[in-house]
């Protein structure tokens, strides 16, 4: 499963990216507005930080066919390879899909709530769809299982379509998701660090330190004993 960041602020994206093995970074409009910044002059200095070999996807606004295909465009011709265009899985998104794809711009399908919008999506031509985890679990249903029903649903029909789960608030919903093996997970900055937070593991290593330091002679690393 790729691990990708879901924000668009760039100090916590340097940081993750320099302690973390991140795959890519995911923003949608929502994200763009709270940076405060022109969307493009953040993007591309995302693009910039994560190199070009990672993944960035960044959404389409315009809500008709002609309109998202435009914004698709600029998105993959101002970013570079390794750009996908967010496309809402709304009727318009689907016809917007089809042509994109012939034309071969990369598509992540968006605003996923059903394993039926994800199938569509990618017979549509979408390389990635995205369930929202914990949107689908405060309706009332069970996110995690959607995204899983999803994954299987392309397996089972030979559709090259992965999922990218987004929507995240704990990391119970992400390792659920890595242990059935889906496409990517996009996960926000803070959910990201507590991936790997645990006072026991503080606690482990602060004990073999204060061990070592007992040793009679020892220096403070294995470098300088
Ligand atoms: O419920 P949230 O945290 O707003 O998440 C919605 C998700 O949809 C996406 O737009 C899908 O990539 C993400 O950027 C975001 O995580």
């Amino acid at each position: 499963m790729k691990l990708l960041i879901d924000d668009a602020d760039v100090d916590a994206i340097t940081r993750l990216v320099d302690y973390y093995p991140i795959d890519g970074v995911t923003t949608n409009p929502s994200i763009l507005a709270k940076s405060g910044r022109q969307p493009f002059d953040a993007l591309r200095e995302i693009r910039s930080i994560i190199g070009s070999g990672a993944e960035l996807h960044a959404q389409v606004v315009a809500r008709d066919a002609a309109g998202m295909i435009e914004d698709a465009k600029r998105i993959v011709g101002e970013l570079g390879p390794n750009t996908f265009a967010k496309v809402p899985s709304v009727p318009e998104g689907f016809k917007a899909m089809k042509t994109l794809s012939s034309a071969g711009v990369p598509i992540t399908a968006t605003a996923v709530y059903t394993p039926l919008q994800a199938f569509i999506a990618a017979k549509s031509g979408a390389s990635y769809a995205a369930p929202y985890i914990n949107r689908i679990d405060n309706m009332g249903y069970d996110g995690v299982a959607v995204a899983c029903s999803i994954h299987d649903i392309f397996r089972a029909n030979g559709l090259d379509c992965n999922v990218l789960a987004a929507s995240f608030k704990n990391s119970q919903q992400v390792l659920e998701l890595a242990r059935h093996g889906v496409g990517a997970s996009t996960v926000a900055s803070s959910v990201i660090d507590g991936l790997v937070k645990n006072a026991a593991i503080d606690a482990a290593v602060d004990a073999f330190t204060a061990d070592f330091e007992g040793l009679a002679g020892a220096g403070k690393t294995m470098a300088t004993c």
